[in-house]
């Protein structure tokens, strides 16, 4: 079956416009062969989308896509007809309300690339519909978020994929299974550079874009105005946007995303914490010392006091202390690992440095003789493959694709994906805990058992948020 049943009509009426742009797929398979070419729906077709269209593309159907922005929407079909070229097989469905496409019956699987404050409430209500999920990071939001994730996991067995793709590149992989093998020695720090937030003026309340749900847009979150400067913004991701409280920029608010801690905590504090064993993460109380911030906004109790422009930290050091005496630092500027964006790991013998470009310090020069560490990469991961001597995976897209990939494969064998939700937001949790730190402006220390902070009402305040009415998680 294809498109919207009787059904969904009746449920959801004719607010959710449906418009079929092409011959729609058929399908002949039987449900187990079609694993290998599963059906998919994805919803957000913003700039992450166009990346992951082209990693599903020839691995998946794309049968239906879903932006609450007819204009995002028509440049989702765009991409898809020029993948397909000829235009065969790039005829999805659209639409503006996700639930058109987590109650279709032909779909067995979910894409999610909306901004982050919508993950956890789509991810949860697609699972309980039995789709597979491949989520986007930061996969959550707050903490409960990932309470209630995996809990949903473990009560319906779906798969589930988070977007943090960094752990199918092989120089992380490596980076990882280096330090795991006690190529610097005893691990003593793990630095994570990724430069800070961006700041900007005030953005003046304006109309929504033409035809945008705003509402549904802002789903869980406070109902409040729209809000976007009137000219573009010099440089940066999404500088083809203006700066508003919307579209790409949402990163830079609290209510919709972390701020550059979750933004690329997600990627960088994730691959620190697999190479420092991952369970790091969930079974040992750590402390969070914000040893510098600066926000744009003065907070009160670490809630911006004002509305009309991005309220992240701008400016960060915060230092994490575990129980074992490992210190995790995450800082917005390059002075600590002398470039913009990487990760340095550091032992008693030694250090070496990764990013997405490079994979660079003497344990990596003496890998000729002292040969790949084998056996903690297949400790890692099992699905994981020996990639030889090789050191590095260029090119973001190839290892998106091999991301997808990995979550294509886990459909069939339904084992747990290289970023399943228990390892991912027990990683994201830190910063998560950061944050609360930052925002707080003192020192905080996470339980990861209890799941609360220790002694201290204030910073479990941001444990939870509650849902706007109408958009709790549906499950
Ligand atoms: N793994 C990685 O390396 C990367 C991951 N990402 C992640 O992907 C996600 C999207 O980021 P990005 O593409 O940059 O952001 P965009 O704002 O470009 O795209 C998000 C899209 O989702 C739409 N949207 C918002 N709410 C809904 C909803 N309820 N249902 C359907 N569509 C909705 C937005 O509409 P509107 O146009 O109205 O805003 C927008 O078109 C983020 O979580 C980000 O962290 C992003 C880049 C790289
Ligand atoms: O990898 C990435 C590239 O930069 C983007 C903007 O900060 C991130 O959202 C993304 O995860």
């Amino acid at each position: 079956m294809n498109g919207p049943t009787r059904r969904d009509v009746l449920k959801y009426g004719s607010a959710c416009a449906i418009a079929a742009i092409g011959p729609r797929f058929a399908r002949s398979n039987e449900r187990a062969d079609a694993l290998d070419r599963p059906v998919l729906g994805m919803i957000g077709t913003g700039i992450r989308f166009q990346t992951l269209a082209g990693a599903f593309f020839p691995n998946a159907d794309i049968a239906a896509i879903c932006d609450v922005d007819p204009s995002q929407l028509a440049l989702g079909v765009q991409r898809l007809q020029s993948l397909s070229g000829s235009g065969q097989n790039a005829a999805p469905t659209t639409c503006d309300d996700y639930r058109r496409i987590i109650d279709r019956d032909d779909i067995d699987a979910i894409a999610i690339a909306t901004p982050d404050h919508w993950h956890v409430k789509i991810a949860i209500e697609a699972m309980h519909a039995g789709k597979d999920v491949y989520c986007e990071k930061p996969l959550t939001l707050t903490i409960d978020e990932g309470r209630l994730i995996a809990d949903a996991v473990k009560e319906t067995g779906r798969v589930v994929q988070v977007g943090a793709h960094q752990r199918s590149a092989r120089q992380f992989q490596l980076a990882a299974a280096l330090l795991r093998d006690g190529r610097v020695g005893r691990p003593r720090r793990v630095t994570c550079a990724i430069g800070g937030s961006p700041v900007c003026d005030p953005l003046p309340k304006q109309s929504a874009p033409a035809g945008m749900n705003w509402d549904r847009w802002l789903g869980p979150t406070p109902a409040v105005d729209y809000r976007a400067s009137l000219t573009l913004p010099e440089s940066g991701y999404g500088s083809q946007y203006p700066y508003s409280r919307g579209h790409v920029h949402f990163r830079w608010w609290y209510e919709y995303g972390g701020g550059k801690i979750t933004d690329w905590g997600a990627h960088h504090v994730d691959i620190a914490l697999w190479a420092l064993g991952d369970s790091i993460a969930s079974e040992m109380s750590y402390e969070v010392e914000p040893l510098r911030v600066v926000h744009p906004i003065p907070l009160e109790d670490g809630r911006p006091t004002e509305d009309d422009r991005f309220n992240v930290a701008t400016e960060f050091h915060a230092r994490v202390r575990f129980a074992n005496g490992v210190e995790l630092d995450v800082v917005d500027s390059s002075d600590a690992v002398g470039v913009d964006n990487a990760i340095l790991f550091e032992g008693d013998q030694g250090r070496y440095l990764v990013n997405r470009g490079k994979l660079v310090g003497k344990p990596v020069e003496q890998l000729a003789e002292t040969g790949l560490p084998l056996e903690e990469l297949d400790g890692m991961y099992s699905g994981l493959e020996n990639g030889g001597a090789q050191l590095t995976d260029q090119g973001h897209e190839f290892v998106v694709e091999k991301h997808v990939k990995n979550f294509l494969a886990c459909l069939k064998s339904r084992a747990t994906p290289i970023s399943g939700v228990d390892t991912n937001r027990h990683n994201l949790n830190v910063c998560h805990a950061i944050n609360v730190a930052l925002r707080l402006g003192k020192r905080v220390t996470f339980d990861p058992v209890k799941q609360s902070f220790v002694d201290d009402p204030l910073a479990n305040s941001f444990i939870a948020r509650p849902s706007r009415a109408g958009y709790e998680i549906d499950a």
